[in-house]
């Protein structure tokens, strides 16, 4: 058995605009996106998703709310990705590009979907209504869905 990555992924939000980020390196490269990574050693989750935020954008939170949980299969990959997504609104500091990610403010009605991983299509509409959700996603590559499974939940997995 291969133990899931675990990764975050914040999502800024205001009333009526949300702060992405578009990926300037690495997996993900060239997409838009909420900022996050890995979870490190020694870290919770939580402390993960805060650290990632300011790193990549220079934004400071002290609390998040977990709001999402995604579940990716690459095929060929015998590790799955684990990400847990988080969303917040009281945030110091001014959204700063950094060597990863070039942040941007976009409106609620113009998330730019089609420049996103695919997979956002099908929950980015759960988060903007704000919903809790939990999805599995089976890639093959880093366009192309084979299946998927999503639904709105009161509640996270553990
Ligand atoms: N299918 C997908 N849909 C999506 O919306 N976000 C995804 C995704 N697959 C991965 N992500 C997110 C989760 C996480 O925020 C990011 C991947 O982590 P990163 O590569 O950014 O890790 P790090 O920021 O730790 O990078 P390094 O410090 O360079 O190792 O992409
Ligand atoms: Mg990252
Ligand atoms: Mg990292």
């Amino acid at each position: 058995m291969v133990a899931n990555k675990v990764l975050t992924l914040v999502l800024i939000r205001e009333a009526s605009r949300v702060l992405l980020g578009m990926k300037k390196r690495g997996f993900g490269e060239g997409r838009w996106n909420g900022f996050g990574g890995k979870v490190e050693k020694g870290e919770t989750i939580l402390q993960g998703a805060i650290r990632e935020l300011r790193e990549e954008s220079g934004l400071q939170v002290t609390h998040l709310d977990e709001v999402g949980r995604l579940m990716f299969e690459f095929i060929g990959d015998p590790q799955l990705l684990e990400v847990h997504v988080f969303t917040g609104t009281k945030y110091t500091g001014v959204p700063t590009e950094t060597n990863e990610m070039r942040p941007c403010w976009y409106a609620v009605d113009k998330i730019p979907l089609k420049e996103m991983w695919p997979d956002d299509k099908y929950w980015f509409p759960m988060f903007l209504k704000g919903s809790k959700f939990s999805g599995y996603f089976k890639f093959e590559g880093h366009n192309k869905i084979l299946e998927y499974d999503l639904k709105e939940v009161e509640k996270l997995p553990e």
